[in-house]
């Protein structure tokens, strides 16, 4: 069997570890020869490759380990680039949550103003990462999952339309753990699911099992009353109160279009007044995902440098990022795994436009993905989705013309923003934010108006 080589993009993660221990736990699907970090942030990205260099050696010593900042050494002789990078890092998301916050609009990592100055940052940084790739490792498949995924998807089909890139998300993927869980089955592949929509903007119109039943009526009953919350979830992922707030709150998003379960993400969109409400503009989920997450993962990875050891370790195996593997697999190996992937349209929604990136289940073999035929979506699905590929388009298109005007209409036609006034007050608080890593935007085509 092939043993591949794999180089994680954005080493110095928060969700490395996490992914290493599962690739480690899936070496029999999917073998590995050689493994390589790489980040832009060598101390950041030192701690936990330190870690997995112990992790490593303890469990399959094997594998030829790496961890580098030298982009020629990180990507020649790679097989599979896994992407994750945060431009800008939390201190970044901090100020993508609070700033639209002070202004009494949505302050989310990917939703919104805050997601879009993200998507601003991202661009570039992802663009670089295919550029090193198709330099060093000309034959080999980019699995991205660096946020915001909607708009770094459009930025690659617009600006490297033939790179071997696949977006992919895993917010359905932890929504359908949990719709198993709520049915009473082992594993969410026992489910076939219908899903359309664009990326943390989605709903699955179907739910069936192996045998073709229909299992959308219990979920809908639950959804109903509880959301996705369930009792006793084996998700380790979302143990902090704001997780279980965004699962239960799925049961009034739900109550929009009951044809339909809905993606979480939803809520931003649909309960924006909610969410301000509910939000602490001194200390947003970026705070709680540093003193939490950040602490424990780099904590642990410390600890297990120190001991030159894992014994007693309590980093855990990421099991939702096993779709990974499945994804790698289903281009090394030709599996034609059903999944949802970001693509761009190109006619599998009939009434949308053919080039917006959209989330669909698509075959994915060695040439990559097949999208599904989704065919006609109702018109409440298609108007809030032309608006929302609207602003991604928007926001690309500002990224690429260096335009503030196309920005400030990006953020304007945001469902998350309440006027014009209210879009340009955030914009420039935010390019003054992101001057580190933003392109300079002009302002040619600005007209200066004193009437707002
Ligand atoms: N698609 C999904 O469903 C999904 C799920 C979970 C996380 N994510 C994304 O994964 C990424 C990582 O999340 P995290 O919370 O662990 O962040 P993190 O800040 O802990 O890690 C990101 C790493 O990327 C590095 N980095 C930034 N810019 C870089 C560049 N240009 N080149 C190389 N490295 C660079 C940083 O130094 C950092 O070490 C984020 O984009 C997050 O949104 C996506
Ligand atoms: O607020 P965070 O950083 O905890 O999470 C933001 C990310 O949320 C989703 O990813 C979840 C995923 O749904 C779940 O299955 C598990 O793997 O944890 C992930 C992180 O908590 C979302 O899909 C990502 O795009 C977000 O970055
Ligand atoms: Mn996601």
């Amino acid at each position: 069997m092939k043993k591949f080589s794999v180089l994680i993009a954005g080493g110095g993660s928060t969700f490395t570890p996490g992914i290493v221990l599962m690739l480690l736990d899936h070496l029999n699907k999917f073998p590995i020869r050689k493994l390589k970090l790489y980040d832009n942030d060598e101390e950041r990205q030192a701690t936990i490759a330190g870690a997995c260099e112990i992790i490593l050696k303890e469990r399959a010593p094997e594998i030829e380990f790496l961890a580098t900042t030298n982009p020629e050494e990180a990507f020649t002789d790679v097989d599979f680039v896994m992407a994750h990078i945060r431009v800008g890092k939390y201190a970044m998301r901090e100020l993508d949550e609070k700033i639209p916050l002070k202004h009494g609009v949505v302050g989310q990592e990917t939703c919104g103003p805050g997601g879009i100055a993200y998507g601003m940052r991202s661009i570039g940084g992802v663009l670089e990462l295919i550029d090193y790739m198709e330099k060093y490792s000309p034959d080999a498949w980019m699995l991205n999952y660096s946020n915001p995924a909607a708009i770094v998807a459009e930025a690659t089909r617009r600006l490297r339309p033939n790179s071997k890139i696949l977006n992919i998300c895993d917010m359905p993927i932890g929504i359908e753990m949990r719709m198993a869980q709520i049915l009473g089955l082992n594993d969410r592949k026992e489910m076939n699911v219908r899903y359309f929509g664009l990326n943390h903007f989605g709903w699955w119109t179907e739910i069936r099992d192996k045998d073709g039943n229909d299992l959308m009526p219990k979920l809908k009953e639950h959804v109903a009353k509880h959301g996705y919350n369930v009792p006793n979830s084996a998700d380790n992922q979302h143990v902090d109160q704001s997780w279980n707030e965004t699962f239960l709150k799925a049961r009034d998003v739900y109550a929009l279009d009951p044809n339909t379960l809905p993606n979480t993400y939803l809520k931003y969109y649909f309960f924006p007044d909610y969410v301000v409400e509910h939000s602490n503009p001194e200390y947003t989920r970026a705070n709680e995902v540093m003193e939490g997450r950040e602490k424990f993962v780099f904590g642990e990875c410390r600890k297990i440098i120190e001991n030159q050891s894992t014994e007693g370790s309590k980093l855990h195996i990421d099991e939702h990022a096993a779709y990974i593997v499945d994804l790698a697999r289903a281009i090394a190996y030709n599996t034609h795994e059903r999944m949802l992937l970001i693509v761009e349209n190109k006619g599998s929604i009939i009434n949308l436009d053919p080039t917006a990136m959209v989330e669909i289940p698509c075959i994915v073999g060695s040439n990559g993905p097949e999208p599904l035929s989704i065919g006609e979506i109702p018109q409440f699905q298609k108007g809030l989705m032309e608006q929302q590929v609207s602003v991604e388009k928007l926001v690309v298109e500002a990224w690429v013309t260096r335009s503030y005007q196309k920005l400030w209409q990006a953020i304007t036609l945001s469902k998350t923003v309440p006027s014009a006034k209210v879009a340009k007050e955030i914009l420039d608080d935010l390019i003054e934010a992101n001057k580190d890593f933003w392109p300079e935007l002009h302002k040619d085509d600005v007209v200066v108006s004193e009437s707002f």
